[in-house]
């Protein structure tokens, strides 16, 4: 364990007060113990400032903080610039810098990066038979398993995560780092084998205020800001932002491209064909044509397949193990087909929570319907305290993209639900097709799957994987698989059909 001032002095830190020998450091007051620094954060809520009194009497030993010691402080204080990029510094050298022992692949952009995870832990794990992943649903470690709180979580966290990962044997690691994970340095100083950029939309304006600011974080993952340039960046050359990537990179790392569409790029789509269950693809890689089957629907898969595949193919994993990694990837909640579902009505729930998403679901649903000779109908509700500009957006995606379009309620969190829909009925009406507002998401979702007809694709979007709902500060169980299952199960009991 290093010495407080062995610490200070890695953060460029004014110290005061007696050296020890430093255990962890934390912003949570409520997790320190002997040993510990306190990082005391201004906060959205609180001011970390605040809860000192607790961290000291949970026997935290030093306050890392952007201001000065108060004069006769009773513990070790150490003044830094900039305490956050410090909290993430400070992990990461507490934990012996695991990311350079082992392969840690961060994959960014709006949408996209669980799926591209769950595709490289599975290539890994087929590879090397470890792995690890840590992102939005949850954090696993071979067939260890933990849900998520944050996609990206605090930098003593993902430290953490990562030493275990390194203690048990894996040597790859796939993370999703988010926006605000790479503003708020919760990935600081770490190392990153590859960087993957999926593409940037909207989301997060409540967070960054600008599209260009939220840009600018994601960019922090390949110019060298957040540490080091990673080892590999893979860029999505079909997305617009790709080039400003490549500008701030200024031939520091290695760049590998993939695309659907680009006929440059060094990973590229040759063929898609995609079904009920699955797709089949073809794609151009300097290895020779590979030829891939996966569960995974929709055209936005075949980047997220093509990314996974483009960087382990930069890694030198075999090809066996690519081909393998992508047959077995299977994502909750990522256009899950929901049991019940058959010839006559296809439900699948998807976490669709952004207009780009939202179109390229319900584009997915129509290729499907068209197929079936049926309609799209599309249950969706936006996010409480989340980017309020977005909510317009995304009703005029669903609508755009569906014969009938249900507006519910997603997680409110703190807002008033009316005002929710209220913001996104804007789009609806803005482009004048059929839609019904229904408030109570379960009400919602059977309408939606009573309201069908044979051949209809019903997508049921916004919450995925979640299990839960925030209301205000109560989260009750929701799980949308659930309730289409039980609407599908009673609407085969009132016509007499038995499910298949
Ligand atoms: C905007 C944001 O990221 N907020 C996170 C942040 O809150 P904050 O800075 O406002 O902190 P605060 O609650 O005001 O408290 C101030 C300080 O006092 C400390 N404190 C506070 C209370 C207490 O009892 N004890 C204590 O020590 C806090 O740890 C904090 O350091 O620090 C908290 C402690 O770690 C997080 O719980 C909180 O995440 C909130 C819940 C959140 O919802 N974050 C989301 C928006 C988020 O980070 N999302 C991204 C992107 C998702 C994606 O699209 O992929 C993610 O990576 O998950
Ligand atoms: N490459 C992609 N391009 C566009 N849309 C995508 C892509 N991949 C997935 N999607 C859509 O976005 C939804 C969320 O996908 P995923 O969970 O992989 O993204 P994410 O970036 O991890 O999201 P979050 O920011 O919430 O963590 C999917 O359900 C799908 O509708
Ligand atoms: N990672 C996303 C989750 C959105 C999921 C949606 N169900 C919502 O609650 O808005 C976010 O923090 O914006
Ligand atoms: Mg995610």
């Amino acid at each position: 364990m290093p010495a407080l001032h062995a610490v200070a002095a890695a953060v460029a830190g004014c110290v005061s007060g007696e050296s020890f020998e430093v255990r962890d450091i934390t912003c949570l007051a409520g997790a320190c113990q002997p040993g510990s620094i306190f990082a005391a954060l201004p906060g959205t809520r609180a001011d970390g400032h605040d809860f000192i009194p607790e961290a000291l009497s949970r026997g935290a030993q030093a306050i890392l903080s952007e201001r000065p010691a108060p004069p006769d402080f009773p513990a070790a204080w150490i003044q830094v610039a900039d305490a956050r990029r410090a909290l993430g510094q400070v992990a990461a050298l507490l934990h012996g810098h695991p990311s350079h022992h082992i392969h840690v692949i961060g994959v960014t952009g709006t949408n996209g990066k669980t799926t591209t995870t769950y595709l490289l832990y599975e290539i890994f794990r087929a590879a090397y038979g470890h792995a690890a992943l840590l992102g939005t649903i949850e954090q696993r470690m071979d067939d260890d398993r933990r849900p998520s709180r944050l996609t990206t979580p605090e930098a003593p966290e993902v430290q953490a995560f990562l030493r275990r990962a390194w203690d048990s044997g894996c040597r790859h690691a796939a993370i999703e780092v988010s926006s605000i994970g790479l503003d708020r340095w919760r990935v600081a100083d770490m190392r990153f084998a590859a960087a993957i950029f999926t593409n940037l939309t909207q989301d997060h304006l409540d967070y960054h205020g600008t599209m260009e600011r939220y840009f600018d974080a994601k960019l922090r993952l390949f110019d060298g800001r957040n540490g080091e340039v990673p080892g590999i960046a893979v860029l999505n050359t079909d997305d617009a932002r790709t080039p400003d990537i490549i500008t701030a990179i200024n031939g520091r790392a290695r760049i590998v491209t993939y695309a659907v569409h680009d006929p440059g790029a060094e990973v590229r789509l040759a063929r898609l064909d995609v079904h009920t269950r699955g797709m089949a693809l073809s794609l151009h890689t300097p290895r020779g044509m590979l030829d891939l089957a996966t569960h995974l629907v929709g055209t936005p898969h075949a980047y997220n397949i093509l990314a996974a595949t483009a960087t382990a193919l930069a890694l030198d994993v075999p090809t066996d193990a690519i081909l393998a990694g992508v047959a077995n990837t299977v994502v909750p909640g990522r256009f899950e087909v929901v049991e019940g579902s058959d010839d006559h009505l296809l439900v699948a729930v998807d976490y669709a929570h952004t207009p780009d998403a939202l179109a390229n679901v319900t584009a997915t649903a129509r290729e499907l319907a068209r197929l079936r000779r049926g309609r799209v109908i599309t249950v969706f509700g936006c996010g409480g305290d989340r980017d309020r500009t977005k909510r317009p957006l995304m009703a005029e995606a669903a609508a755009q993209g569906s014969d009938l379009t249900i507006l519910t309620s997603d997680n409110p969190r703190r807002e008033a639900p009316e005002r929710i829909l209220d913001d996104a009925e804007v789009g609806l009406r803005a482009v004048g097709k059929p839609y019904h507002r229904i408030l109570d998401r379960r009400q919602a979702i059977a309408f939606a799957i009573q309201t069908a007809q044979p051949g209809d694709v019903v997508v049921i979007a916004g919450k995925g994987h979640e299990t839960y709902q925030i209301l205000n500060h109560l989260t009750i169980h929701f799980d949308d698989r659930e309730e289409a299952r039980q609407a599908l199960r009673r609407l085969r009991s009132d016509k007499g059909t038995p499910m298949e």
